[in-house]
């Protein structure tokens, strides 16, 4: 058989999760990305990936069938029915730091099933996003990554991740304070009781609900509207520092909630109070970040 090589090069946004009280359910992209080129062969022999990466993770990720990119691809081709290349070699850039709830995790899935879906020939994404829940387990992240902007994820009566996309007011000025240490996002679910009240779970469906209107229209809102009682307290024992940060935030009127599974704390609309949050998030990498509206890009030129 005759072989062929083609590439393809995928760039993915960092994106925030639960925004308070939208637990696996809210996703909001952001302006900082990961960037990585895939070269695949298929046919002729078989030969071991090579993973090269730069910026974050360059020190800890596997470089083999282990990293996350690579077992995406192959979950992704496995999935379509088409044969796995025989050879595959990964450039990865990397900005988005690991295991601090920016998504690193989902934005490097929605690299390879987008990389797969590209070197399979397909230019459309909408069987994406249930490729990528499956692999992440839950929808919020991937569906902000692969859409842009804020959505809302769901899982329909079969089990398949659906979502749709809002469009978010000019006002809510992101910025994220990002801590030194990781905390996994496994190890931030495995402190999550298997139920809750009824009352927490009625009281965050208000929020939820509050929020997507106050992110779309009503920015002076977002305070009330970012209020959770379904997963941040449970995890407070796994990051006492990020929980006194939300509460010291809030307490000033300001709408933080902790990003994802922790440890970053975003603020939503924080606009004139980014000096202010920087003197409460003293020895915190405080960033004010965009909104992203592209979701993931892919360059199809070479492939
Ligand atoms: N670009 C990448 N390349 C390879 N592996 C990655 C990459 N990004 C993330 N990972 C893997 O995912 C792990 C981090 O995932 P985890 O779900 O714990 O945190 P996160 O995705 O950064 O945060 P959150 O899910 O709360 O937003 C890393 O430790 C690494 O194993
Ligand atoms: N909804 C997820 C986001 C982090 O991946 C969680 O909070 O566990």
């Amino acid at each position: 058989m005759t072989a062929s090589a083609a590439s393809v090069r995928v760039r993915t946004p960092a994106t925030s999760a639960n925004l308070g009280p939208g637990f696996d359910a809210l996703g909001l992209a952001l302006d900082l990305h990961d960037e990585v080129e895939v070269t695949a062969r298929f046919g002729g022999r078989s030969t071991p990936v090579e993973v090269t990466v730069e910026g974050e993770g360059a020190a800890t990720v596997p470089r083999d069938e282990r990293h996350l990119v690579v077992r995406s691809l192959r979950a992704t081709f496995a999935e379509l029915g088409g044969e796995q290349p025989s050879a595959l070699t990964l450039r990865c850039r990397n900005a988005l730091p690991h295991g601090r709830g920016l998504g690193s995790s989902a934005a490097a899935i929605v690299a390879g099933v987008v990389a797969a879906r590209a070197l399979t020939g397909l230019t459309t994404h909408d069987d994406a996003l249930a490729t990528a829940d499956r692999i992440e387990g839950h929808p919020d992240n991937v569906a902000a990554c692969l859409l842009g902007g804020l959505t809302v994820a769901w899982r329909d009566d079969a089990g398949a991740a659906r979502a749709t996309r809002v469009d978010v007011h000019p006002d809510v000025a992101p910025v994220v304070c990002i801590p030194s240490f990781e905390v996994s996002t496994e190890k931030a679910r495995g402190l999550l009781p298997d139920t809750v009240p009824h009352a927490d779970a009625a009281a965050n469906a208000g929020r939820a609900a509050l929020l997507v209107h106050a992110l779309g229209h009503r920015p002076d809102l977002l305070l009330d509207a970012t209020a959770d009682r379904l997963h941040q307290h449970y995890r407070e024992p796994a990051m006492p520092a990020t929980f006194e940060l939300v509460t010291a935030l809030r307490a000033e009127g300001m709408a933080a909630v902790v990003s994802g599974a922790g440890p970053t704390v975003l603020v939503l609309g924080a606009g004139a109070g980014t000096a202010r949050i920087r003197e409460l998030a003293q020895g915190w990498d405080v960033r004010p970040l965009q909104v992203d509206t592209r979701g993931v890009v892919v360059d199809y030129a070479t492939v």
